[in-house]
């Protein structure tokens, strides 16, 4: 089977700088796969490759067995893939029911041809409950999404992420800046929301890549130098060296 993702001699330069350079990845369909390395590493910058944010310099992107390479961000979006970013991408105004249904109805294209649509609303308001629901937020449907709690923020960028039915989401640093106990409650609603479906995420937590991945890849200075188990990271003495030092958790 074609994996979700794959990057084949991915590069890519900012003017005479080459960041990506020759990346080569495999994510396979239904695994958690973490993105690990040191800040510079280019691990944004992958990310922005993927979802068509930034065009590749060369090399092939393939979703599903698709090159997508070239691709905008929607059509790639279209084509099964949903992305979060680092910074939180929710309107501040809307309530965080109206951001689930938001998201839910561009989709379905809503944006375009409204009229042609009016026939699903029902099921649009009915997905947004259920992702409002999965999140955890139902008791806070009504409020503006710009006064909730940080880490409520995050788990309704997570709930905008999915609510369109993606089967590969990419996460990118999703428990930035949370406590311990938030950061545990933002672990349980990934692994919950990423069930039956493919999930890659940048993370720089080692106790959330090590808890939750299925497999890690290492990204070092544009190339990625490791993809294993966790255990296999770990015990990977050029990822001890690059990277993980005392870090990786026993
Ligand atoms: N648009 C851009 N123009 C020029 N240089 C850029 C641009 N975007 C990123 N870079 C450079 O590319 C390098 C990789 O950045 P990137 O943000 O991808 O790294 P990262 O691994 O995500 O880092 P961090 O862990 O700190 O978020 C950095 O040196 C950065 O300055």
């Amino acid at each position: 089977m074609n994996p979700a993702i794959a990057l084949r001699d991915v590069r890519k330069s900012f003017g005479p700088t080459e960041i990506i350079r020759g990346l080569n990845l495999t994510v396979n369909r239904g695994e958690r796969h973490a993105v690990i390395g040191p800040n510079g590493a280019g691990k944004s910058t992958m990310f922005h490759l993927i979802s068509g944010r930034l065009q590749a310099s060369s090399g092939v992107i393939e979703l599903k067995g698709e090159d997508i390479t070239g691709l905008r961000p929607y059509e790639i979006n279209r084509r099964g893939l949903s992305r979060s970013f680092q910074i939180t991408n929710i309107f501040p105004k809307l309530s965080v029911y109206e951001n689930l249904r938001c998201a839910v109805l561009w989709s379905l294209g809503y944006r375009y041809a409204f009229w042609r649509f009016v026939d699903r609303l029902k099921d649009a308001n009915e997905r947004a409950e259920e992702v409002l629901e999965m999140i955890g937020l139902t008791a806070r449907r009504d409020t503006p999404a710009g006064v909730l709690a940080y880490a409520d923020q995050r788990a309704l960028e997570i709930g905008v992420t999915i609510a369109g039915g993606a089967d590969v989401i990419m996460l990118d640093e999703p428990t930035a800046g949370m406590s311990h106990a938030e950061t545990e409650q933002a672990v349980a609603l990934i692994r919950k929301v990423s069930e039956g479906r493919t999930l890659i995420m940048v993370e720089h937590d080692m106790g959330v890549v090590f808890g939750l991945a299925d497999r890690i890849s290492v990204l070092v200075y544009g190339q990625i130098i490791a993809s294993d188990t966790p255990q296999a990271i770990r015990a990977n003495p050029a990822v001890r060296e690059a990277y993980l030092g005392e870090e990786a958790p026993a």
